[in-house]
């Protein structure tokens, strides 16, 4: 064959197509080889996850050495006097890039299990319902297919002015070593936690919102704490006013108006990193050659417990869709769960399963960390407020005693019940290391516990967790289930 001479297509005919190798998408391809020998698994990029490779993990890494460096800074406060503590940037990153590498080799490890036949490279786009072009070497032919394209992110075009010192997770764990500076645009979970890292070890930092919002929170109260306590960390404004942004030289140039004293200041910056939101991957599959009802964002409707997309005539049909490429809740542990089900789906397709799905968890892991669970507040309110069923419990952790102890007393939280049935809906909790009681209030949520049985559980002393059982106290009182809280629990131990 000549060198100009196309090399044929080749055509294989599958049980099961999934296009994605991510997260979802290996969770999908071990849920469907239960019911099939015949399954292939696309990845048109890089192997590894998103998780591992730019996300979740990488991000731990670093938030992990900036605590190292807060950590010691602030030991003085203990009476522990630690001199010239010394960030080097390229031992930093060495780390994160090493202990990444690792966690990426894992995945592969793990995808060394997947037959090499059952795996396809090249992007994968729809040439009719059942038949996928891969890499336009490849023609697949599928009784079903599951979708577990991931995303990506996004960005309003008056940042491409930056060129190349435009960058976003996807480049910030390759650097070789720690910027000088930073402007981080949107103070959502991914500015917020590499923001917040940057800035501890080191790199002057301004962060940029629109709109005032900050972070997961929905509800104000616990969000203007939040930012008051960011505001006094580092420079950060949730609705900015930005007037420009240019490019000299290899600075990024940024004039906005500051938030403090109301001047217009122009500075010069190494890079803008783009936090500013994340964009589904279904936009380059062919969609319209697939039959499906898109929604208003080009996004297939789907049935949330089986996956499974609907047709044009709302008609289900054998397409099902997992992880973050649906947008509706871009996390791991839901990737990980949603593509179970799909994959298992489209394995018995045309008989189906409605999977199990837990209530809705999220952690951001900045200091204090924040964390929701359950029903947004906005959600709650929109629901109950009405017929005021929706009541408020409230917690500080300023005067917490295992909070004092540690220098970490600063947070808030709301939690939220339902009047007369007393039950527990949702929470949003910022404070010190609440990544454990979300999970608390995660299970107990799962369980439909009522407050009055989750204050009859064990409380041990002295814990942050006391911080939440006042909380709950707060909120029992408040749905007239318990007494109101005058004092300082008298059964408990100081401090609670
Ligand atoms: C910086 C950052 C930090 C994060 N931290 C956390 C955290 O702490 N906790 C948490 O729960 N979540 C976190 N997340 C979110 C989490 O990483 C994602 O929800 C999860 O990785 C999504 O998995 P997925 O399988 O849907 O997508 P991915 O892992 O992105 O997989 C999608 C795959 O599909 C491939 N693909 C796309 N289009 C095609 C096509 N047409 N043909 C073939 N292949 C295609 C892609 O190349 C990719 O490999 C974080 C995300 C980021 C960016
Ligand atoms: N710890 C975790 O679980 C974790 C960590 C990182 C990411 N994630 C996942 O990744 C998803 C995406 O994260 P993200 O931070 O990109 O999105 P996000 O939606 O959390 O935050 C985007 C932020 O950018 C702001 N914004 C939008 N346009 C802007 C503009 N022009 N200028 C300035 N600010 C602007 C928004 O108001 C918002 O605050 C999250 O929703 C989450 O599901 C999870």
């Amino acid at each position: 064959m000549d060198d100009t001479e196309e090399s044929p297509m080749q055509h294989r005919e599958v049980d099961i197509a999934i296009i994605g190798a991510g997260s979802a998408g290996l969770s999908a391809w071990h849920a469907a080889r239960k019911h099939s020998d015949s399954v292939v698994l696309i990845e048109g990029g890089e192997y590894g996850t998103t998780c591992a490779r730019v996300g979740c993990m990488p991000s731990k890494l670093l938030i992990a050495a900036a605590e190292a460096a807060h950590q010691a800074r602030d030991a003085g406060g203990f009476g522990i006097r630690v001199s010239g503590v010394e960030v080097d940037g390229r031992a930093v990153m060495a780390r994160v890039r090493e202990e990444r590498d690792g966690f990426v080799g894992r995945v592969f490890t793990s995808m060394k299990r997947i037959p090499e036949e059952d795996r396809l490279t090249g992007h994968a786009r729809f040439e009719d319902p059942h038949t996928l072009i891969v890499g336009e070497h490849t023609r697949v032919t599928a009784r079903a297919v599951v979708i577990a394209t991931g995303s990506r992110p996004t960005w309003p075009s008056m940042f491409d002015a930056a060129g190349d010192r435009l960058v976003t997770n996807d480049a910030v764990f390759e650097w070789e070593d720690l910027p000088e500076s930073v402007a981080v645009f949107g103070p959502g979970v991914i500015g917020l936690e590499l923001g917040q890292a940057l800035h501890r070890l080191g790199v002057r930092l301004r962060m940029f919102g629109v709109g005032g919002a900050l972070g997961p929170f929905q509800d104000e109260v616990v969000r203007d704490y939040a930012d008051r306590t960011f505001s006094e960390e580092f420079s950060v404004d949730p609705d900015a006013k930005v007037e420009s942004i240019e490019r000299d030289g290899d600075a990024v140039v940024i004039t906005f108006v500051e938030r403090d004293s109301g001047e217009t200041l122009t500075e010069r910056f190494d890079y803008l990193l783009a936090a500013t939101g994340r964009r589904t991957n279904v936009d380059r599959l062919g969609l319209e050659n697939a039959g499906l009802a898109l929604d208003d964002k080009g996004v297939p409707r789907f049935n949330r417990f089986t996956l499974q997309c609907l047709g044009e005539g709302d008609d289900p049909g054998h397409i099902f869709i997992a992880g973050d490429a649906n947008q509706a809740l871009p996390l791991l542990h839901e990737a990980n769960s949603e593509g179970r089900i799909a994959g298992d789906n489209a394995g018995r397709f045309p008989e189906l399963r409605a999977g199990r799905r837990n209530v809705p968890l999220a952690i951001v892991f900045t200091e204090p960390q924040m964390a929701t669970v359950g029903e947004g507040h906005a959600e709650l309110e929109k629901r109950l407020g009405g017929c005021d069923c929706l009541a408020v419990g409230e917690a500080s952790f300023e005067d917490q005693g295992r909070a004092v102890v540690m220098r970490r007393n600063r947070g808030l939280m709301r939690l939220y019940g339902e009047h007369g049935s007393g039950e527990f809906l949702g929470a949003e909790l910022f404070g010190p290391r609440v990544e454990h009681m979300a999970h608390l209030l995660a299970w107990a949520l799962e369980q439909k516990l009522s407050v009055s049985e989750m204050l009859a559980m064990p409380w041990y002393h002295p814990v942050l967790e006391e911080g939440l059982r006042g909380g709950l106290r707060d909120l029992n009182a408040n749905l007239q289930q318990g007494p109101a809280i005058t004092e300082r629990c008298m059964e408990c131990g100081p401090g609670d």
